[in-house]
């Protein structure tokens, strides 16, 4: 069947295009006019990591032929006294550091910045640009102009070795180091000063695209994200390939046929996933970590809020092993130790949910009745030293999976899922702390061996889900709580110490929902199309396609989902995670 996956799902903000300006030309034209009302002007230009200096730099020397420009770069501290100040967060550990709390001001030279000040204050010019991270810190300025650039877009540019870490000259270290920096250090560092700035910005410049700038002002940017709490949304899904990765992504959600394979798919992960804000035909591309940092309390619902702050607890992903391979047997750390080690708040409970699978697909879950937790790590390490093999299916239990069962994995459960298999992650949204125990002896897509972890993991499995209590407890826990004319309701997990809770539906019929004050994510796992709509005709039906996940702000209170279109009459089924009170 014809892919209906929607890859580039818009809100539509305005009906007028022109609030959205395309390329350097009409930007610089736009910016021209707000200058020229001021005899003398300064602009402040932040930047988002991975912005293409040079290419901002080539559009406005071309288009403010008289103009001074000050980069930050000369108001930060040395690169050596950068790299000792973020060591602590960046660590020797290939993947894993430590939350950072240092913020912008912290990379800053107070000297130096009192400097460039001065030479700012003296200079002549009638417009005077600071440029890059914390320009806004400088001096004080006429207009500010921030531009962005989606995490998954950087992590392309990371990927090509264009991309320094914040502060220092790094950019030709392999991907995953830059990554790492990121994550614990500039993205955290970045996001608190944009949050600050954020109500300042006159402009947005969206930079996703080479060449291809976009700009709005900042009234219409929030303008949007208000807009996106009074319906339903998607997020802009991305996908990458994997060691393990299958056929299944190519097919339903219709990506490039040509391609290794696809292992990833990221439809729920805002933190790293983008939002399309349409203005007429033009669309404006903004990281949606935006609308979290800045619409939190419509976005969560205040006690989620209360609970997480500024952060999307929830995440939904692919994880595609269709005609490909078993992912790593691993395992998750705790909260405490999750806290400790790497200063996050919460820790990384999971579940699978099967959106297909074929006959032989199987997941491995807790330990053998009778598993010897030395053996089994001196085996580990054995196959790890030696490059031997691991028996797996001597230490872990193996499970059968179908279609629509949900699997759940409080961390400390040593699992993974096997080849043949689609599954829908639903999980607490910290991502990367996987503690890989066995990659069954394979090499990377890299061809380099994946990082093994089997000294944090065997610190945090817990050796009493064996056989029997993982059965009885994470294998299909589902439980019917309500029916209606036409549906019925299940609770299928998380496990019961984790903080979200999955609700699944089975309708041919209109359904009724509400987000009971706290957001709700949901996925058509059953169906080709369905619409939800708003008993009060709060927003206009949103169409939603197999596969599809979508996010209800808590600020939407009640809606309905029914089957659309060619599903009408038939039996659709959505699972719906939420925040348990
Ligand atoms: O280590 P692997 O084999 O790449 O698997 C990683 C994946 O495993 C998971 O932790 C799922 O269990 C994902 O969250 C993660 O992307």
């Amino acid at each position: 069947m014809k892919s209906n996956y929607d890859k580039n799902p818009s809100i539509l903000v305005s009906d007028n295009e022109k609030e959205c300006l395309t390329g350097w030309e009409s930007i610089i034209g736009e910016l021209n006019r707000q200058i020229n009302k001021n005899s003398s002007t300064i602009v402040a230009i932040e930047t988002y990591q991975g912005v293409n200096d040079d290419e901002v730099e080539t559009a406005l020397k071309e288009m403010f032929p008289s103009h001074s420009l000050y980069h930050t770069s000369e108001a930060f501290k040395s690169k050596q006294e950068i790299e000792k100040m973020v060591y602590p967060f960046v660590t020797d550990d290939r993947i894993f550091g430590f939350m950072t709390d240092l913020e912008i001001r912290d990379f800053l030279d107070s000297d130096k910045a009192d400097q460039l000040k001065k030479q700012i204050d003296h200079d002549d010019n009638t417009l005077k640009l600071i440029y890059g991270p914390g320009a806004s810190l400088i001096s004080d300025t006429d207009l500010l102009i921030y531009i962005d650039m989606a995490r998954w877009e950087i992590q392309q540019r990371m990927r090509r070795n264009e991309v320094n870490n914040l502060g220092v000259e790094n950019k030709d270290l392999e991907a995953a180091l830059l990554y790492k920096q990121s994550f614990f250090v500039d993205w955290r560092v970045l996001d608190r000063h944009k949050t600050a700035i954020f109500d300042d910005c006159d402009y947005f410049i969206d930079s996703n695209q080479t060449n291809r700038p976009k700009m709005i002002t900042g009234d219409s940017l929030k303008k949007g994200l208000k807009q996106l709490n009074k319906q339903p949304f998607r997020v802009v899904p991305f996908f990458d390939p994997g060691v393990w990765g299958g056929q299944w992504l190519k097919e339903v959600v219709d990506l490039d046929r040509s391609a290794v394979n696809y292992a990833w798919g990221f439809d729920c992960v805002p933190e790293e996933n983008s939002i399309l804000l349409a203005f007429g035909s033009e669309t404006f591309e903004t990281p949606a970590i935006n609308l979290v940092l800045k619409e939190a309390p419509d976005l969560l619902g205040n006690e989620v809020y209360k609970k997480f702050g500024a952060e999307f607890p929830i995440r939904f992903d692919f994880l595609d092993t269709m005609e490909g391979g078993n992912l790593s047997l691993q395992v998750h750390p705790n909260k405490k130790y999750i806290r400790e080690k790497f200063g996050m708040s919460y820790t990384q409970d999971e579940s699978y949910y099967f959106l297909d699978a074929k006959d032989d697909a199987f997941v491995y879950l807790g330990l053998n009745e009778d598993v010897a937790p030395e053996k089994m790590i001196a085996d580990l390490k054995e196959a790890q030293e030696t490059g031997n093999n691991f028996d797996a299916d001597r230490h872990v239990t193996k499970w059968s999976v179908k279609k629509h069962d949900h699997i759940l994995i409080p961390a400390g459960t040593v699992h993974c899922s096997g080849k043949d298999s689609m599954v829908l992650e639903i999980s607490a949204t910290p991502y990367i702390f996987t503690f890989k125990l066995w990659d069954w002896g394979r090499l990377g897509l890299d061809n380099k061996p994946r990082p093994i972890n089997i000294e944090h993991g065997e610190q945090v499995i817990e050796w009493d889900r064996t056989t029997g209590w993982t059965g009885k407890n994470l294998v299909n826990n589902i439980e019917i709580l309500a029916k209606g004319n036409g549906w019925v309701e299940e609770r299928t997990g998380l496990y019961e110490t984790n903080f979200i809770e999955t609700r699944r539906h089975w309708f041919t019929d209109k359904v009724e929902h509400s987000t009971n004050g706290g957001v709700n994510v949901i996925n058509l796992v059953e169906g080709r199309e369905a619409i939800v709509e708003s008993p009060t005709g709060k927003f206009p039906g949103f169409v939603v396609h197999y596969a599809e996940t979508f996010i209800i702000p808590a600020a939407v209170g009640d809606y309905t989902i029914r089957p659309y279109g060619s599903s009408e009459g038939q039996k659709c089924g959505t699972i719906k995670a939420f925040v348990r009170k």
